[in-house]
């Protein structure tokens, strides 16, 4: 099936370009009038952390306040990088939980599937949550795990740095563990500023990129066709479009 922009659902974000938020097509991806090369990134997390306002931070530029637990919305749109447009797929993901009585992590089937089919990785945790932190190790060896071989581009987020009073993890841990890692760490604040979470989603994406090589389209693991997560639930897309545009028009007609 190929699906083009609805212009109900596409928005010009001041100064985002060519901004697209949109369901992914079913197949083929190669067939749809998009760039040539497809930079798929997953973000993981525990509960709470702030996934899903990163994300749509990232791709609106806005905080929107509350969300519903999240069940694994997927969005696309454009994106220039370093002169070259590329198609950009953001993957959200319920939580993982650590496990008290195992040594391990709690981990959705679905996410797993988000794992074995992106090429990057955010993994996020709140700079308010010591136990969101202590997840990330074992994420980070779960997707070690499902990706054995090569290189795993990553970056660290410690999201809600606005909150610096409730502060439970020191920066240097953050940067400690993103360098154990082999990835960069970044504090960010969904809720208080873009350019911190641009910068940091913008680094990811570089290095996938990067990673990527020529674009010559998907990038395939072992001759493998992989199914794609989750479709996007259509109602949840058109209620956060609906709450964007609506804060668009208070804030329009504010003092
Ligand atoms: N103060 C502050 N609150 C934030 C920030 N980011 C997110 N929040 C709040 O934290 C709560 C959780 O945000 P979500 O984006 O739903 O977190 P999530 O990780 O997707 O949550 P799950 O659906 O449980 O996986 C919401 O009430 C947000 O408004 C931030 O940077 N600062």
């Amino acid at each position: 099936m190929r699906i083009t922009a609805d212009p109900t659902r596409t928005m010009s974000g001041g100064g985002s370009g060519n901004f697209l938020l949109v369901p992914i097509p079913e197949y083929p991806v190669l067939d749809c009038v998009v760039p040539n090369k497809n930079v798929k990134i997953v973000v993981l997390g525990a509960s709470n952390v702030g996934k899903t306002a990163l994300i749509v931070r990232f791709l609106t530029k806005r905080f929107i306040g509350d969300y519903e637990a999240n069940t694994g919305a997927l969005y696309s749109r454009k994106l220039n990088l370093e002169g070259e447009e590329v198609s950009l797929q953001v993957q959200d993901t319920p939580c993982v939980a650590l496990q008290d009585d195992v040594d391990g992590l709690y981990c959705q089937e679905q996410i797993n599937r988000s794992i074995y089919w992106a090429d990057g990785y955010v993994l996020v945790f709140s700079i308010t949550d010591y136990n969101s932190y202590r997840t990330i190790q074992p994420l980070y060896q779960h997707v070690r795990r499902i990706h054995p071989s090569g290189n795993i581009p990553v970056i660290l987020v410690g999201n809600k740095s606005d909150l610096l009073r409730a502060r439970q993890v020191p920066a240097e841990e953050g940067e400690g563990l993103a360098a154990s890692l082999g990835g960069v760490y970044f504090e960010a604040s969904a809720r208080e500023n873009h350019d911190g979470v641009h910068a940091a989603f913008l680094q990811l994406c570089q290095e996938v990129s990067r990673a990527l090589g020529g674009g010559n389209g998907e990038k395939r693991r072992a001759g493998l066709h992989l199914a794609r997560p989750k479709s996007p639930n259509m109602q949840e897309l058109k209620r956060r479009f609906r709450q964007v545009l609506s804060s668009k028009v208070k804030s329009a007609s504010g003092p």
